[in-house]
């Protein structure tokens, strides 16, 4: 469609449903949002990133990344609510509004594109990339096993056909490549939110083993206040704390790479539900769901201001 005026934020969408939206979203604010390409997908699509930036230059910013596991539907469609959130709620919202004239905001909605091309054609329940390689007769690596820190240790697996296949060595996938290319070129990323789905949890590093951060305190906390946002708007329950005491070890994934990085807010949400439906998520919970998890966004990213 022309314009995103006519685009529905309380339905699911299709991957060239959201490139078209992003072109018309940075179109239609352009004094505010820019896109960038970071790379491209095994099968050749492009890796795109929204720029929300009030001007400066490399300031200090945010990455929030949504859809790294491609049938996790929930997460695409809150990251486009939460764009248009952000662009909305800028000279408005007294928090948000200080927080970017202070920094910049990275969102990369469509972390998985081929996935989650897949989830559409062929395997609603798709979870890695596609990528294929001389020899090995099953497809895709997990990209939330492929990150450098930890790679390989308990909690991810070296078997081709397992769903939580850790690929042959770190950043061996261009989906996550781009992404630490671009992180460690920008320099100056202080919050790294990583946004999957489901269980309502909003958990911290580390996933590789149960040893505490060394700011796990105020993680708690920021992660404390966060959830308590969140219960605010609808009632609704997270849990949270670090990945392996909360959920369960899991090694060579995003939060722990961007934590030894030197991010020391990073955090990974599962959204709703608990499992009543699960990946399935129905539509009419997508606003619900974006609206709770921005109180939880802002919270996060008002603390990384001020800290
Ligand atoms: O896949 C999901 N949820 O979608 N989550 C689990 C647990 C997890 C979540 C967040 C970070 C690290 C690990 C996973 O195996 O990756
Ligand atoms: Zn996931």
């Amino acid at each position: 469609e022309r314009s995103t005026s006519s685009f529905s934020y309380s339905s699911y969408h299709t991957l060239e449903e959201i490139y078209s939206w992003i072109d018309n979203f940075v179109t239609e604010h352009s004094d505010i949002v820019s896109k960038i390409q970071i790379g491209h997908s095994f099968e050749n699509r492009s890796i795109l990133v929204l720029k929300f930036s009030t001007g400066g230059s490399q300031r200090r910013a945010i990455w929030i990344d949504t859809g790294i596991h491609s049938r996790e539907w929930i997460t695409h469609a809150t990251g486009i609510w939460t764009a248009k959130k952000i662009v909305s709620e800028y000279g408005k919202d007294r928090i948000l509004t200080n927080i970017l004239n202070a920094m910049d905001i990275f969102m990369e909605i469509v972390t998985n594109p081929d996935g989650f091309a897949f989830t559409h054609s062929m395997n609603r329940l798709w979870r890695k990339n596609k990528s294929t390689r001389p020899g090995i007769f099953c497809i895709g690596v997990d990209l939330n096993r492929n990150w450098k820190s930890g790679f390989g240790g308990n909690g991810s697996n070296n078997n081709p056909c397992s769903e939580t296949y850790h690929g042959p060595c770190p950043q061996s996938e261009s989906e996550v490549a781009a992404i630490v290319d671009f992180i460690t070129a920008h320099g100056n990323i202080k919050a790294l939110i990583s946004i999957h789905s489901y269980s309502q949890m909003l958990m911290y590093p580390y996933g590789r083993s149960l040893e505490p951060v060394s700011n796990q305190k105020e993680l708690y906390n920021l992660a404390k206040d966060a959830v308590q946002a969140m219960y605010g708007v609808h009632g609704i329950e997270y849990i949270y704390g670090s990945i392996s005491t909360t959920l369960y070890v899991a090694s060579g994934i995003t939060v722990d790479w961007a934590y030894d990085s030197g991010i020391k807010y990073s955090f990974s949400f599962e959204l709703r539900d608990t499992g009543r439906y699960g990946f399935l998520l129905p539509a009419s919970q997508i606003v619900p769901t974006a609206q709770e998890t921005w109180m939880a966004i802002r919270t996060i990213m008002e603390h990384t201001q001020n800290h």
